[in-house]
């Protein structure tokens, strides 16, 4: 055994960095955060990308500050650090600087856009009345079907997929209720949201500037452990004590794990014992999406000036959102143009080699462009996250089977000892960095109180999630 401290933090994402920094702050300085990649940052990641000589960086994962504030109202912390730390960001405007397209080129059909747009505000407000009335939850599927949103057409669909990209899941996939509080809790002003604006980082440090400077201003070398690998966490009420994939043995009085949540689903870490019945149901239960940007830089630009297009194809989520990063106020100059794909579709493409996945792009391009002849790539790059052993996925998503006791569960210490944070359990901000920034904060405020007091309050757990009518069948 390596090291005897009062607290490992295990990643050093957000969450874990701000554990960290809650930790530091009510004077406990006696935790280490080990960390599989070699900096810290976790899904901010990001690349220098584009042929020699024209290189631009650009971010793999997270891109955005997502709800910034309005007035003096609630303000994103995300937001907070990103001006404490001098951050280049430069505003989206995803409603108006946007061009349609479909099979046939360029197309107007912003009134379909714009009523995907009004089915997504009735499917927010209907889910707020079964909250009130304490209706069960269902899928976004059916609560759109229901305020009578039944998209059929490639410009139908792609309208409505532009609102559950976000989600990196189809409406058939995501909860209707959570969705829509996600939704108000970051955008919505009346609902007590940050703001419907936002940041679009284009630093070139990367987006993840703003997580390792306030980093340096606390941290010091001994308190990071990077290129360190988890394999096992063995806990008990005495402690806990990780294995490093090297062998070296850690142990620490109590652990945080900010693990993704598709790291604690497919066994990439090891718990000994098992996690309890409870911990598994819930971690399982909850899903893991994936969002992913296809990066393609050109000679020169020959696309929209708008900052977005979305492209309909018959296919439902067949490459339909392009972004231009060529644009004053952007990375103008760089001939970069990159397309999202979601859910399944990333995980189709993660499945193909990079030379077939160009080939489609430029198909679309082409299609999208019918009087341009789209030249080569000058370069090419995705990221594979469902594929990654250190996160399987880009974020998490609320299915409607997840019922709030699951989520009471998924946040749960096991044992005294065990704690967990990170996006996923956020029952507010589920998906995003502030959701991941504020679990940090809760859980190292909590487990600084443990070690000072060397007693702590468990954080509730039901044993046996239950229907409150049983099945008669
Ligand atoms: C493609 C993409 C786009 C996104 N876009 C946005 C956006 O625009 N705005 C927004 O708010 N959010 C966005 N998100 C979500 C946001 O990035 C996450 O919610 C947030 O970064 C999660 O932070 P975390 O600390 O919970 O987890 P992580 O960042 O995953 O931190 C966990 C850390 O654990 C490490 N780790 C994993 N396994 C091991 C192991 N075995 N041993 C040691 N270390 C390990 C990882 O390397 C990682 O550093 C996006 C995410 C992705 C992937």
């Amino acid at each position: 055994t390596k090291d005897h401290k009062s607290v490992l933090i295990l990643g050093g994402g957000v969450a874990g960095v701000i554990a960290a920094r809650s930790l530091h702050q009510h004077g406990i300085d006696d935790f280490l955060i080990i960390e599989a990649r070699d900096e810290l940052g976790g899904r901010l990641r990001s690349k220098e990308f584009g042929a020699d000589g024209r290189q631009a960086t650009i971010e793999l994962g997270a891109n955005w500050v997502q709800g910034t504030q309005e007035g003096n109202g609630p303000v994103n912390p995300i937001l907070i650090l990103a001006q404490k730390h001098g951050l280049k960001a430069a505003k989206s405007d995803y409603y108006n600087s946007i061009m349609t397209y479909d099979e046939t080129g360029l197309v107007d059909y912003m009134d379909i856009f714009k009523d995907a747009q009004d089915a997504y505000t009735n499917l927010t407000i209907a889910a707020g009345v079964r909250v009130q009335k304490r209706k069960v939850d269902c899928t976004a599927r059916t609560g759109y079907s229901l305020v009578g949103a039944k998209p059929k057409t490639p410009q139908e669909m792609a309208a409505e997929y532009y609102i559950d990209w976000e989600y990196a899941q189809t409406p058939e996939q995501t909860s209707w209720i959570a969705s829509s509080w996600a939704n108000n809790f970051t955008y919505d002003v009346d609902q007590g949201g940050f703001s419907d604006g936002n940041l679009l980082s284009i630093d070139q440090r990367g987006f993840k500037h703003f997580i390792q400077a306030e980093a340096q201003t606390f941290l010091s070398p001994k308190q990071i452990s990077l290129n360190s690998t988890v394999r096992t966490i063995a806990h008990s009420g005495d402690g806990v004590e990780v294995t490093l994939a090297n062998g070296t043995r850690i142990s620490g009085r109590y652990a945080i794990s900010t693990f993704s949540l598709g790291v604690l689903q497919n066994d990439d870490v090891l718990f000994e014992p098992p996690l309890p019945a409870w911990k598994q149901e819930a971690i399982h239960s909850m899903t893991m999406g994936t969002y992913t940007k296809i990066f393609l830089q050109f000679e020169e630009k020959f696309w929209f000036d708008t900052q977005f297009a979305l492209y309909a194809d018959r296919e439902r989520g067949r490459y339909p959102v392009w972004q231009g990063l060529d644009l004053k106020n952007f990375l103008p100059g760089s001939g970069i143009v990159f397309a999202t794909v979601t859910g399944d579709y990333s995980q189709r493409i993660e499945a193909m080699t990079d030379a077939e996945v160009q080939a489609e792009l430029i198909d679309v391009l082409q299609t999208m462009f019918p009087n341009t002849t789209i030249p080569t790539p000058t370069a090419f790059f995705f990221p594979r996250w469902f594929s990654d052993p250190l996160y399987r996925g880009s974020y998490s998503n609320w299915p409607s089977g997840f019922v709030s006791p699951h989520h009471t569960n998924l946040r749960a210490n096991v044992g005294n000892r065990l704690w967990f944070a990170g996006e996923a359990m956020s029952i507010k901000y589920f998906g995003f960095l502030h959701g991941a920034y504020l679990e940090g904060l809760d859980i190292g405020t909590i487990i600084a109180k443990c070690v000072r007091e060397h007693e702590c309050k468990s954080l509730p757990v039901i044993k046996d999630v239950s229907n409150a009518t049983p099945f008669v069948v």
